[in-house]
């Protein structure tokens, strides 16, 4: 049992029927996106409660990953809002109310360090002394990924996949395989699992195991090994061995069936990202452009929920696998006017001074765009700009080199509950 949850006014520690043991939340599985005002109070199940979630792990001192536990959700949120706000100090916006989903089991993809033994693997993460630590209950996840887990830990011992050894001293022989396993959850319950591999070695006993682990998981499409040679904090390798007919998760999000393959990109918080590319959409038709550009695409979430007749858009990412999806999904709903590129968004400063659309999509690595970009966006004929931003701090030093694009309104979507982190979208008008 990981997660239960307390009531801040009478502090007993409880459970919510209904929900699997790890998983417990404020709110009812099942509820919509909902807006929380700061500051605000109440019962499970409706917005903005001054409840607060449990974990036995955190508690114990095993994972501390859930940085803002100990604190009730409504704060987390007015904190983050008020954090956002004096980062872009941004007289005259208008901030929308933040956007928040349930505030446990929002997670679709879960990254476990595989420890322990053939015949008693740990799946979850290592603790400081490199014991792994078993987060499989973790109530990040819906009951539904969680269910995932006990399959795939006996995978590992009937594949005999040796767990790889994080710990070993630099010069010593390499010891173990199975470093990782990655799993992503569609909002149809379909997933996607990738075994990260130190090689090649196990990958005909993953093979010639693969059917009984279909059997036991029926909603498992794609499965893959990631070649991982290196002895490095660097999660997944280059090579990717698809053992599926599927390639690609469908990640079927406001009716848009966005293609997720192995190595591109997906916001991790399913309902949250809906609720992001709905508020892009709206502001976008209230401007109507007839040309927009979607600069860090990824699998084309904006750009996709963003189409409409004759609005030329235009998506542009660093993978070409995530291009290869964005288009096909575009291909699938016959959308003609929306086209994607492979390539470098911050290649597009030349372009943008030649023929700039009337608005521009930026969703940018925590990192930001980065100053040439910012005073590219600024010194071209763009009339409007949308931000959408995982990192204030970067989004702000952006900003400062945009002088003649002034942001109107802006809304913090809480993608990440019980963490420091939280996306913001912004819309930038010409001044
Ligand atoms: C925060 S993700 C956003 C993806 C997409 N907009 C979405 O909603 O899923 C950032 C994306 O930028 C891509 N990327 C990173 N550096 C890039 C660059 N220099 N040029 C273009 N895309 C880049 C990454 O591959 C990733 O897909």
């Amino acid at each position: 049992m990981a997660l239960g949850v307390r009531d801040e006014l009478t502090a007993p520690a409880r459970g919510l029927p209904g929900h699997g043991t790890g998983r417990v939340g404020p709110w009812p599985a099942g509820s919509q996106d909902r807006r929380a005002g700061p500051g605000a109070r109440g019962a499970p199940g409706s917005p903005g409660g001054q409840w607060r979630v449990q974990c036995s792990h955190y508690e114990a001192g095993r994972c501390r990953s859930c940085a803002l536990l100990e604190t009730p959700y409504a704060t987390q949120v007015a904190d983050k809002q008020e954090q956002v706000a004096r980062l872009l100090d941004a007289p005259g916006i208008e901030w929308l109310p933040p956007v928040t989903g349930p505030e446990s089991g929002f997670r679709n993809k879960a990254k476990m360090v595989v420890s322990g033994t053939i015949d008693a693997p740990v799946l979850g993460i290592l603790d400081p002394a490199g014991r792994g630590v078993d987060l499989t209950d973790c109530g990040l996840y819906p009951p539904a990924l969680q269910a995932v887990f006990a399959p795939l830990t006996e995978f590992v011992t009937r594949a005999r996949l040796e767990p790889y050894q994080v710990t070993a001293p630099r010069n010593a022989p390499a010891r173990g395989e199975l470093k990782y396993v990655l799993v992503t959850i569609s909002p149809d319950d379909e997933f996607m699992v990738r075994f990260v591999m130190r090689s090649t070695e196990a990958v005909a006993r993953i093979r010639k195991h693969l059917p009984w682990l279909r059997a036991a998981l029926p909603g498992l499409v794609v499965v893959t090994v990631n070649v991982q040679p290196a002895h490095a904090a660097v999660l997944e390798g280059d090579r990717e061995i698809v053992l599926t007919e599927r390639e690609a998760l469908t990640m079927r999000v406001g009716g848009v069936p966005l293609q997720l393959r192995p190595q591109s990109f997906f916001q991790t918080n399913t309902r949250v990202a809906a609720a992001l590319y709905r508020q892009a959409r709206e502001w976008v038709d209230d401007v109507s452009p007839a040309g927009l550009w979607d600069l860090y695409c990824g699998v084309g979430g904006f750009a996709l929920h963003c189409a409409a007749p004759g609005r030329a858009v235009a998506g542009i990412e660093l993978s070409a696998e995530a291009v290869a999806a964005a288009s096909a999904t575009a291909a699938g709903l016959g959308l003609t006017g929306v086209t994607f590129e492979a390539g470098d968004a911050g290649a597009v400063v030349g372009r943008l001074a030649e023929s700039a659309p009337e608005m521009v999509v930026v969703n940018p690595p925590r990192r930001g765009i980065g100053p040439e970009l910012a005073r590219a966006l600024d010194a071209s004929e763009a009339r409007h700009v949308l931000y959408s931003s995982c990192n204030a701090t970067t989004l702000a030093a952006d900003l400062a080199h945009m002088p003649g694009l002034r942001p109107v309104r802006g809304v913090l979507l809480d993608m990440f509950p019980q963490t420091r982190h939280y996306e913001v979208l912004i819309h930038l008008t010409r001044a």
